[in-house]
C-alpha cells in the first residue's frame, strides 16, 4: 500500500490543535461562504493570506489569528467553525482529538457564551463525524491575569454538563509576551480543580522561564524547542510528553528546517515521551498525516515507529483509562502483524 494512503488511513491521535488555527484555507472559504454568502473576491484573497509564510516569524504568525477571530466572533461562526474543524480532523482519520481554544469576550458573546458555543459545537461535531473530541481551555499569556482568572472561574459552571469533554487547560499565546510566573496562582487553582495542564514551554529561548515551568509542573509540554538537555531529562523523568509540531516550528522559523528539528533527538534518545501534533493545521497548511509523512521523510520513521508514536499519544491523552484502552485497540488492529512486516 502506498505510504501516503497508509498514513492517511492510520487511526491517529491529535493532542495539540488550536481551534482558530485549525481551519484549512478551503474550510475557511467554506465557512466564509456560509457566513457572507458567495465567495467574495476580498474574502478569498484574505483567507489565502493565512498560509502565506514568506519571511514570517513567530510574531507574524500571531497576526494571522486576527482574521480567524473575526470569523468566529459570532455564535453562528464559532459553532460552524468548531464543527468544520472537527470534520477536517475526522477526514484525516484522527480517532481522538484534543481541541484547544481561548474563550473570548466578543461583541456578541461573553467568555461564558463562547465556551458554551464551542462545547455545543464539539457535541455536534462528535455526533456528525464519529470522532472522540475533548477540549482544553486556553489561557492566553499575552492577555491579563484577570482575563485568565475570569476564564478559570467560568469552567466549574460547565464541568457537570460537559464532564466528558472538558479535559484540561492549555497555557499558550505569544511567548514573547507576558510572564508565566504571573499566571501561576490561576493555573494552580485549575490544577486544584483536577484539570490537566499542557504548557507551551521552551517555544522560544527563555531558560529561566522554562525552569520555572518545570518547577511548577505540567502534564504535557507544548513544543519544547529550546529545552536544554538537563531540562529535557527532568521532563523525561517526570514522564511529561513533548508535543512536537514540526511544520509549525519550521514555518514560524523557531526551527530552521525539518531535518534539524529536536523531535529526532527526543525520539531516538527516548529522553522523554514524544508525540507528533499539528498546532494550527490551517495556518500552517498541514494535516496530522502530513506531520507523520514529514517525520518519515526526515527521520526515516518505520511503521513500528509510527505505531509507537500513536500509542504514546494515547498514553498521554487527557482521557480515562477505558477510552485509552479502546484507542489502543483501534491502533493495534490497524498495525497488525501483516502490515508491520511490509516496508514503509
Ligand atoms: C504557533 N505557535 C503558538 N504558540 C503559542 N500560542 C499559539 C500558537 N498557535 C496558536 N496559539 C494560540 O492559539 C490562539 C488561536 O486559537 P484560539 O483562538 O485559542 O482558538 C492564538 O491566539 C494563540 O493564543
Ligand atoms: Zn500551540
Amino acid at each position: 500500500m502506498n505510504i501516503n494512503i497508509f498514513v492517511h488511513e492510520m487511526p491517529k491521535v491529535e493532542l495539540h490543535a488550536h481551534l482558530n488555527g485549525s481551519l484549512s484555507v478551503n474550510t475557511i472559504q467554506e465557512l466564509g461562504a456560509k457566513l457572507y454568502g458567495s465567495k467574495s473576491e476580498e474574502f478569498t484573497h484574505l483567507s489565502e493570506q493565512l498560509t502565506n509564510f514568506d519571511n514570517v516569524d513567530l510574531g507574524g504568525c500571531f497576526e494571522k489569528f486576527d482574521f480567524m477571530h473575526k470569523l468566529t466572533s459570532t455564535r453562528r461562526g464559532l459553532h460552524l467553525a468548531t464543527i468544520l474543524a472537527i470534520r477536517d480532523f475526522a477526514k484525516d482519520n484522527v480517532a481522538y482529538l484534543e481541541l484547544r481554544t481561548t474563550p473570548k469576550n466578543t461583541e456578541e458573546m461573553s467568555k461564558k457564551d463562547y465556551l458554551e458555543c464551542v462545547l455545543e459545537g464539539i457535541v455536534r461535531g462528535k455526533e456528525l463525524h464519529n470522532i472522540l473530541v475533548t477540549l482544553l481551555i486556553s489561557i492566553d499569556r499575552s492577555q491579563s491575569v484577570a482575563e485568565a482568572e475570569e476564564t478559570i472561574n467560568i469552567i466549574p459552571k460547565f464541568r457537570s454538563r460537559y464532564n466528558n469533554i472538558i479535559a484540561g487547560i492549555d497555557f499558550s499565546g505569544n511567548p514573547n509576551k507576558g510572564n508565566f510566573s504571573d499566571f501561576k496562582p490561576v493555573l494552580e487553582k485549575a490544577r486544584e480543580d483536577n484539570l490537566k495542564l499542557s504548557v507551551h514551554c521552551a517555544e522560544i529561548h527563555n531558560p529561566s522561564e522554562v525552569d520555572e515551568m518545570i518547577e511548577f509542573g505540567m502534564d504535557r509540554c507544548g513544543h519544547g524547542t529550546f529545552l536544554t538537555d538537563q531540562q529535557l531529562h527532568k521532563l523525561g523523568k517526570q514522564k511529561v510528553a513533548i508535543e512536537c509540531c514540526l511544520t509549525s516550528n519550521v514555518k514560524c522559523s523557531t526551527v530552521a528546517k525539518y531535518s534539524e528539528h529536536h523531535f529526532r533527538n527526543i525520539f531516538t534518545s527516548e529522553s522523554a515521551p514524544v508525540v507528533l501534533c499539528t498546532d494550527d493545521c490551517g495556518i500552517f497548511n498541514t494535516t496530522l498525516s502530513n506531520e507523520f509523512l514529514m517525520a518519515k521523510k526526515y527521520f526515516a520513521l518505520s511503521k513500528p515507529d509510527m505505531m509507537k508514536l500513536s500509542l504514546t499519544a494515547v498514553d498521554h491523552a487527557f482521557v480515562s483509562e477505558n477510552v485509552k484502552r479502546d484507542l489502543r485497540r483501534i491502533i493495534e488492529r490497524y498495525f497488525d502483524s501483516e502490515c508491520l512486516r511490509l516496508p514503509c
